[in-house]
């Protein structure tokens, strides 16, 4: 995607053919700062730290990772090592244990001299692949947004609402909630995107409503729990948001707040899509509110708000009493039965199992039930 005119992803290999670039998406939207990652270390950090985040780009980062811990040493305990580091950096995003098990599967079969350079393929490959499989999941979603076109007057733009940030940010590139709308606004129609603030981070407003500005599509930022109204007011044609994990089953792991959006949006007849690339499936598990761990991050995110001062100073203030206790509870699950379907790279899925099972029976079967991550 284009960032003042010049063509960015978020992670790439750098000149030298082995540093990794990405962006900082710990500074956006007040500074554009690219970060350079040379060891399995700095991209396990960067993961953990949220320099990079959302579930494809994870497993991208991950996949990096592996390659920078070949170049130093490739035995098969380093590559152990790495695998460890890596898959405990962050504990939702199950496209990071899809992505280090690819890794695994490439290179365990190598000769210790061979696997630097097949790794740095590898994970140039799954970087490609997730390109290729944002830009199928846009044109199977773009659908969805068309079919809307026709009962809109002329002047009227076509209303979507979107949690967290599922864009290109999240993805090597495209995103996933975002293609069919990139798609839908490059193709001339009059979209309108609701971008949840996405407390307590703020991933819509900081993220989301940057990259929207950047590509000229239409939006406005709004607090968490403003979705409710806009769709009991028919100001919500569609919410499409993206996912860390979805269960065999159809149930959607996604950034806290998810769940009440699938909520209003049943409750006013609102269609609640999730878009994602099939990575982020886990036919392990088979019910998301049982099964699924949910991450609980420190109380800061919560108590604290980082912002830009009008002389431009970047500043972190606390909001919450000194000694009031904090929540932070990062994911949600929302059951598949609030899911009007899953927009994948092989079409809108419905969430239910056989139907997931039947659109990738190569991943379904290759799975066992209790591999729980
Ligand atoms: C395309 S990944 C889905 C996102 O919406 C996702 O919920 C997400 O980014 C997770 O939040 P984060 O806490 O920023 O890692």
């Amino acid at each position: 995607m284009k960032v003042d005119g010049q063509s960015f992803r978020s992670i790439w290999v750098e000149g030298d053919g082995w540093t990794i670039g990405a962006i900082d998406q710990r500074r956006l939207p007040h500074e554009f700062v690219i970060a350079k990652l040379t060891s399995c270390e700095e991209a396990a950090d960067a993961i953990r730290a949220m320099l990079v985040r959302g579930a494809p780009l994870i497993g991208a980062t991950a996949a990096c990772g592996v390659a920078l811990a070949m170049r130093v040493d490739a035995s098969d305990a380093a590559l152990e090592r790495a695998y460890a580091m890596l898959i405990a950096a962050r504990p939702t995003a199950i496209n990071l244990k899809w992505a280090l098990d690819e890794m695994r599967k490439t290179l365990a079969p190598l000769a210790p001299p061979d696997r630097a350079r097949a790794a740095y393929v590898r994970a140039g490959e799954i970087a490609e692949e997730d390109v290729a499989i944002n830009q199928a999941i846009g044109r199977h979603g773009l659908g969805l947004i068309e079919a809307i076109e026709p009962r809109k007057k002329p002047g009227q733009a076509i209303n979507i609402l979107t949690h967290c940030n599922a864009g290109w940010l999240a993805t090597v590139d495209w995103g996933t909630a975002t293609a069919p709308i990139y798609l839908a606004h490059d193709g001339g129609l009059n979209v309108h995107v609701w971008v949840d603030e996405t407390r307590p981070r703020n991933q819509g407003a900081s993220l989301t409503a940057w990259e929207l500005s950047h590509h000229g599509v239409a939006h406005t930022v709004i607090a968490d729990n403003t979705g409710g109204h806009l769709m009991q007011h028919g100001m919500v044609d569609l919410v499409i948001t993206g996912t860390d994990r979805v269960t065999a089953n159809g149930d959607v792991c996604n950034k806290i707040g998810t769940y009440l959006k699938a909520l209003a949006a049943f409750d006013n007849g609102v269609p609640f899509y999730v878009a994602l690339p099939s990575p982020t499936i886990d036919f392990s598990v088979f019910d998301g509110v049982r099964q699924i761990p949910i991450e609980q991050r420190g109380a800061d995110e919560v108590a604290t708000m980082t912002g830009r001062t009008r002389e431009g100073k970047i500043e972190t203030v606390r909001i919450v009493p000194d000694g009031s206790p904090v929540a932070n509870y990062a994911f949600d699950v929302t059951p598949a039965r609030l899911v009007s379907g899953l927009i994948t790279e092989r079409g809108v899925v419905q969430a239910e199992r056989t139907a997931l099972a039947r659109a990738f029976p190569e991943r379904a079967q290759n799975s066992r039930q209790g591999d729980i991550v």
